[in-house]
């Protein structure tokens, strides 16, 4: 069975096909000043995170898109300038513009040079990212190639040691070809857990976890609420998270020329939400490297996992909740549907 465009599978749901959200999310970016290279960009990537359950980077990023494109605190019209520096090292200044287009001008150039010279780099600044990582990496790998991408974002996290926030909740995703499977991808915060989540935790109400972020007296809470009014997260595993944390403030803001994360301000800018910083992509052509085929030996790690027990990859998860998605199309409360109607002008 295949989901029409629009299809109600129970009474507290309204499930419309990937197509038809990729075309309600591109209205809502067009109408709100985008260029319609931006606004499919973003509307794929945005349904493809909504579609394989990543909720805390789907549709419920969208409003603040809106108000960061309203306030003008992004450019929605920017056209990224991608420069040629070495044999494997690509530059994009993104004109202040969000940096899935920026990837996407890039990307061409990028691969020529990893499968040229084995590695390219690819340094994106002056650029708003607000979305999944895993989006930005996965494609590398569907090509055979291995991708490591790191991203920094706003300050809300207290390194370890610290006792005020300065970190972003600064991720890093990783994709690498397997034969015969899916690629190996994980994308994860280097905080406790992502600061969308805690949003979306305060909104239904709901406590966190112990151990997750503080209060705005460096007390532990579990009230989402808490670490959002004046508190902070925390890093992931103690010093081990909060060392990753530096690397990827280092390696996507020190090294690209974007901002570190607590260098962004949007407080002339009423409404917006993005942070304003870098985004590093490392690319490898395995290929290049000695010895055996990379996909079949990884493909190999895989099947000696599974044969010490484990279940649960990273990736599964979303790759069912994809099939899953694919067949009844992707399920929104009616008013999250209602919500982006409006906001898309319908
Ligand atoms: N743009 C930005 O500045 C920021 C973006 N983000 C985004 O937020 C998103 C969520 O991050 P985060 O909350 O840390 O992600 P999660 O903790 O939910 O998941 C992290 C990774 O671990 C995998 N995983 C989770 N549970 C298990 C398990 N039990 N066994 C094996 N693998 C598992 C996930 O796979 P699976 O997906 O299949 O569950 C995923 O690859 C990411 O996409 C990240 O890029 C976060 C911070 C800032
Ligand atoms: O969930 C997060 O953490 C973030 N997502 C988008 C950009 C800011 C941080």
């Amino acid at each position: 069975m295949t989901a029409s465009p629009e299809m109600a599978v129970n009474s507290n749901t309204q499930n419309l096909d990937f197509d038809a959200l990729v075309q309600l999310l591109e209205q809502i970016f067009l109408r709100h000043g985008t260029s319609a290279d931006v606004a499919r960009t973003l509307a794929l990537n945005c349904a493809s995170a909504e579609r394989d359950g990543a909720h805390s980077h789907g549709v419920f990023r969208i409003p603040g898109y809106v108000s960061t494109l309203q306030s003008g605190w992004v450019n929605g019209q920017a056209v990224p300038v991608v420069e040629d520096v070495a044999s494997g090292f690509v530059r994009v200044d993104a004109g202040n513009g969000f940096a899935q287009p920026a990837l996407a001008a890039a990307r061409p150039l990028l691969v020529e040079k990893a499968r040229s010279a084995g590695i390219a780099v690819l340094a994106i600044r002056n650029s708003h990212h607000f979305a999944a990582l895993w989006p930005d990496v996965e494609p590398f790998a569907d090509e055979g190639l291995v991708a490591l991408s790191v991203v920094n974002s706003m300050t809300c996290v207290v390194p370890h040691g610290a006792d005020r926030p300065l970190f972003g909740t600064n991720p890093i995703a990783f994709a690498a070809p397997r034969a015969g499977g899916a690629p190996i991808v994980f994308d994860l915060a280097t905080s406790a857990i992502a600061h969308g989540d805690v949003q979306i935790a305060a909104r239904k109400g709901e406590r966190l976890p112990a151990g997750m972020g503080v209060d705005s007296l460096g007390q532990p809470t579990q009230d989402p609420k808490a670490i959002l009014e004046g508190g902070a997260l925390l890093p992931f595993g103690g010093h081990k998270g909060s060392a990753l944390s530096m690397m990827v403030e280092l390696l996507a803001a020190a090294l690209t020329g974007g901002n570190f994360s607590f260098e962004f301000d949007w407080s002339n800018h009423p409404g917006a939400k993005t942070p304003w910083t870098g985004q590093l992509l490392i690319v490898i052509d395995p290929s290049k490297a000695a010895g055996q085929n990379f996909a079949e030996r990884s493909q190999e790690l895989v099947r000696q996992m599974h044969g010490v027990g484990l279940k649960r990859l990273p990736g599964d998860r979303r790759h069912l909740q994809r099939a899953k998605a694919n067949v009844e199309g992707i399920a929104l409360d009616p008013q999250t549907l209602a919500n982006l109607r409006e906001l898309a002008g319908l």
